[in-house]
């Protein structure tokens, strides 16, 4: 997977380097691309943003420094196009769904923006040659884009093959598809602190083990995800329904 990331600033990308999308990296699973708008702006002072249309409070990012990216970057008559992500609080929710369906793409750009917003005829423009995707990683206000990056590259890094060393992990994990969250995790010391491993788990009988995980499990999604749960419930329902 190729995948190109423009920001003003780049620096903050630099997460991308290391640990598991770093090692993708360097691995060849992932080919990371990052770019600073700045390199497509033509005044002394690299201008990317101006007064809002309309009025209002705070910037907005200019068009034209993106178009020059983007055509430069992936050019409308190259072999193929990526798929444009654009982080904004008004996206669509990011999901592990979403992460899955992303993770499938050959290419990915990224348009991290700042001030209040990127230009709307920059995704409307992109859209006549690439599926645009307008994304939130969630309910809460950051100050740009580049952040949210960094967290949808990391969740779909790690869905491509290769990238993790255990595959089977990503089944067992919160928001995988099976609905529930995961159970809490031990290891040595069995005593710590006055706190003991679950004595389950030293016990080595597997099914009882399972059982509480799935417990564990049930009792945390209740506790911190009612939605969840109902949701579980209810695909449960709809399994039984559709085997009887
Ligand atoms: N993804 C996501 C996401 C999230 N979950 N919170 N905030 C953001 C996000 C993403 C992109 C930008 C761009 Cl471009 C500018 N800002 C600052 C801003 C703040 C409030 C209102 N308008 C713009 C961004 C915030």
């Amino acid at each position: 997977m190729r995948l190109d990331v423009f920001s003003i600033f780049p620096e903050y990308l630099a997460a991308l380097d290391v640990s598991l999308v770093g090692k993708a990296a360097k691995s060849g699973l992932l080919d990371v691309r990052v770019h600073d708008l700045r390199d497509w702006t033509h005044d002394r002072h690299r201008t990317v943003d101006d007064t809002p249309y309309g009025g209002g409070a705070g910037m907005v990012m200019k068009p034209e420094p993106w178009g020059e990216a983007f055509d430069s970057v992936m050019p409308g008559d190259g072999p193929s196009q990526p798929r444009l992500v654009v982080p904004t609080p008004a996206g669509r929710p990011f999901s592990q769904d979403l992460a899955y369906e992303l993770a499938a793409e050959p290419w990915l750009a990224f348009a991290c923006g700042r001030y209040e917003g990127i230009d709307g005829r920059v995704a409307a423009h992109a859209a006549e040659r690439m599926q645009v995707t307008e994304v939130s990683i969630g309910d809460y206000v950051l100050n740009g884009g580049e952040v949210a990056v960094l967290v949808m590259v990391e969740a779909i890094a790690r869905l491509l093959p290769g990238v993790i060393g255990n595959p089977e992990s990503l089944a067992e994990e919160s928001h995988s598809g099976h609905g529930l969250l995961e159970y809490p995790v031990y290891t040595k010391p069995p005593a710590w602190r006055g706190h003991e491993v679950p004595e389950v788990l030293l016990s080595g009988n597997h099914k009882l083990i399972a059982e509480w995980r799935h417990e564990e499990s049930v009792r945390r999604t209740a506790e911190r995800r009612p939605d969840l749960l109902a949701a579980w419930g209810s695909s449960l329902a709809a399994e039984d329904d559709a085997a009887s």
